[in-house]
């Protein structure tokens, strides 16, 4: 299962003109792996979240989920490859004050439909899986703010998700507790086989990604310190074979 954007261009209306906020970005995000995305304030990393979680429609490019190409499909549609397919983390998770750690989860489940006791039980193993097995019966005024955004990374796993989107979730944080989150992500990333992209401005966090990109003004390219290729080990010439 993977996310591969392909050739995406995204403008938005601006004044009489259009601003063009991605420009023919190709992204492709194998199952099992996290993609981090960096980059300055307005270079794109928002709108490139947004069209990989199918909420806005580019212009023109392709962007396939789970093997989808969603750019074909209805809003209808869309709408229902993003429940099953896309988990979405936010940079504030928005958890509701009067729900349990337990029950911000089961509400996901109930909006898609799913019987109250599996989803239970799926709650309860994915509070386990990010460390909060004890505070299932916790309100968010009893939870830490790293362990809010823990809840919001088990409630976008509840459908089981292909793709995790992941937008700035340590922006809260100290750097302990931001770190310990994106250490959480990776394991998870792991363990579930999804395709994840976080977007981040931290670049402590950028070394726990498999792979780094920068936006530039719209575009795509290697954060130079983490894909460059590592220096080769200066290897003697082969030994000419005695003859
Ligand atoms: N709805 C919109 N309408 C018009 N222009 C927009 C809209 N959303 C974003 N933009 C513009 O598109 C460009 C990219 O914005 P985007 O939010 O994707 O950047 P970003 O890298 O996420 O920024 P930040 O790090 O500040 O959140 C910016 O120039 C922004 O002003």
């Amino acid at each position: 299962m993977n996310l591969r954007l392909t050739d995406v261009t995204l403008t938005y209306p601006d004044g009489d003109a259009r601003l063009t906020a991605l420009d023919r970005v190709c992204l492709d995000v194998p199952g099992g792996s996290l993609a981090a995305v960096t980059g300055p304030s307005g270079s794109g990393k928002s709108s490139l979240l947004a069209v990989a979680g199918t909420l806005i429609t580019p212009d023109s490019g392709t962007v396939t989920v789970a093997g989808t190409d969603v750019t074909a499909l209805t809003r209808a549609e869309r709408a229902v490859l993003r429940r099953r397919h896309i988990g979405i983390v936010f940079q504030q998770p928005g958890l509701l004050p009067s729900l349990t750690a337990a029950e911000q989860l089961q509400v996901m489940a109930r909006i898609d439909g799913r019987p109250a006791r599996s989803a239970r039980g799926r709650a309860m193993e994915l509070l386990a899986s990010v460390g909060l097995a004890g505070s299932a019966g916790r309100r968010p005024h009893q939870l830490s703010g790293g362990q809010r955004q823990r809840v919001g990374i088990a409630r976008a796993l509840m459908n089981d998700p292909a793709v995790l989107l992941v937008d700035e979730p340590t922006s809260a944080l100290d750097r302990e507790r931001g770190a310990a989150v994106v250490d959480l992500l990776t394991r998870l990333t792991r363990e579930r086989g999804t395709a994840t992209v976080l977007v981040t401005h931290d670049r402590a966090h950028l070394p726990a990604a498999d792979r780094v990109v920068e936006v530039h003004d719209g575009r795509l390219r290697p954060a130079a310190d983490h894909e460059a290729p590592l220096p080769r080990p200066a290897r003697p010439a082969p030994a000419s074979p005695d003859r």
